[in-house]
C-alpha cells in the first residue's frame, strides 16, 4: 500500500485508538463522547480522510478484485433477499405469515438506512433508497445524525442536512459497515443494534461489516458472541462470510419486539465486545483481569487491521 493510503489509515484508527484511551482514563463514556463530537476539526479530517482512503484506495482494490468489496457484498445480498426469492425462503422457514411491506411493492425500492455513511458508497444503487447519515458526513449527500442519541418517533425530521429524528418500523435494510468499532464500549455498540431493532420493518435486514484482515477463524469467539447478543434483540443471522479483509454478516428481524430485563441488557451489551476493549498499553496486567482471553497480537492489532493497510 502507497504510503499516502497508509497515512490515511493511520488518522482513521488513531481516532478510534484516542477515543478508547480516553474512556479508559477516565471512565465517563458520557463525556468522553460529548467531547469527541465537539471536536469538529478532528471529525472533519477523520471523514475527508476515510473518504479519500475509500475512494481512491480501496476502490482500486474493488476495481482489480470485486469479491474484496463490502459494497458488492452488501449489494448481492440485498439483491438475493429483495429481488431473487431470499426473503421468501426465510419467511417459509420462519414459518411467519406476515405481509410483504407494501412499500417495496408500490416503489420497488429498498428503503435503506446506511449508518455512518461518510460518502453515501451506496448511493450509486438506483434499486436502493438510500438515507445516509454520518456524525461528520464527508459529502452533502449524506445527513447530520448522531445515530447513538438521535431520537426515534413515528417520523423522520430533516432539517437542511441534519436528521433530528428516525421513524421506527420504517426501514427495509440497515447498514452498520465499518461501524461498530469506532466506539470505544460495547454498551455504545449494542444500543446500535437495539436502535436497528426498532427502525427496521419486520423482516428487514440488519447489515454488520466489520474490518479483520486475520483468517475468518482467529475472531470466531468474537463473532459468536455479536450473534448471541443480536439473537436476544431478535435478530437472526442468515448469512456470514468472511472476506479479505472483513466479517460481513446480514441479521433478519424476526420478531417484533424483545422485552428484556435491565440485567440482561447489561449482560448481552457486554457480549458487543472487540478485542481492542481489553487492551490498555501502560498495564500489563490488564489481561489478566478479564474473563476473555486474546494473545498479546490479537490485543494489539484485533479489528485495527483496516483494508490493504497490512499489505
Ligand atoms: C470507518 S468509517 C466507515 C465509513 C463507511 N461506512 C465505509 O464503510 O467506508 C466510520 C464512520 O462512522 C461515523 N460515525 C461514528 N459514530 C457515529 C454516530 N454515532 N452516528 C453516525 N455516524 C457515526 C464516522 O463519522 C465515520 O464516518
Amino acid at each position: 500500500m502507497s504510503n499516502d493510503g497508509k497515512n490515511l489509515a493511520d488518522i482513521v484508527k488513531n481516532v478510534h485508538r484516542r477515543l478508547r484511551q480516553e474512556l479508559y482514563k477516565t471512565g465517563d463514556l458520557e463525556s468522553v463522547w460529548i467531547n469527541h463530537c465537539r471536536n469538529v476539526p478532528c471529525l472533519k479530517k477523520y471523514a475527508s480522510s476515510m473518504h479519500k482512503l475509500a475512494t481512491e484506495h480501496w476502490e482500486q482494490l474493488r476495481v482489480s478484485n470485486p469479491a474484496t468489496s463490502r459494497i458488492n457484498w452488501t449489494w448481492s445480498f440485498l439483491q438475493y433477499y429483495f429481488f431473487s426469492g431470499g426473503l421468501q425462503q426465510h419467511r417459509q422457514k420462519s414459518n411467519s405469515d406476515t405481509e410483504w411491506p407494501k412499500l417495496i411493492l408500490n416503489e420497488s425500492k429498498v428503503a435503506v438506512l446506511d449508518v455512518g455513511s461518510c460518502y453515501n458508497p451506496f448511493g450509486e444503487y438506483e434499486e436502493l433508497d438510500v438515507l445516509s447519515i454520518d456524525l461528520c458526513p464527508a459529502l452533502e449527500s449524506v445527513y447530520q445524525c448522531d445515530f447513538l442519541n438521535i431520537p426515534l418517533g413515528k417520523t423522520t425530521v430533516i432539517d437542511g442536512q441534519s436528521v433530528l429524528s428516525l421513524a421506527t418500523n420504517q426501514f427495509h435494510c440497515i447498514v452498520f459497515s465499518f461501524l461498530l468499532e469506532y466506539f470505544p464500549s460495547p454498551s455504545q455498540r449494542w444500543t446500535c443494534c437495539e436502535k436497528a431493532h426498532l427502525l427496521l420493518l419486520r423482516e428487514g435486514i440488519l447489515i454488520i461489516i466489520t474490518p479483520d484482515s486475520k483468517a475468518a477463524h482467529s475472531n470466531s469467539k468474537v463473532m459468536r458472541s455479536w450473534r448471541e447478543a443480536l439473537s436476544a434483540i431478535g435478530f437472526k443471522r442468515i448469512k456470514y462470510e468472511k472476506l479479505q479483509h472483513a466479517h460481513c454478516m446480514a441479521f433478519r428481524k424476526n420478531s417484533v419486539e424483545s422485552v428484556l430485563k435491565a440485567e440482561d441488557r447489561e449482560l448481552l451489551a457486554s457480549k458487543m465486545y472487540i478485542p481492542q476493549d481489553f487492551y490498555n498499553p501502560s498495564d500489563s496486567e490488564n489481561e489478566e483481569k478479564d474473563e476473555i482471553k486474546f494473545t498479546e497480537a490479537e490485543l494489539a492489532e484485533g479489528f485495527t487491521n483496516l483494508p490493504l493497510f497490512d499489505e
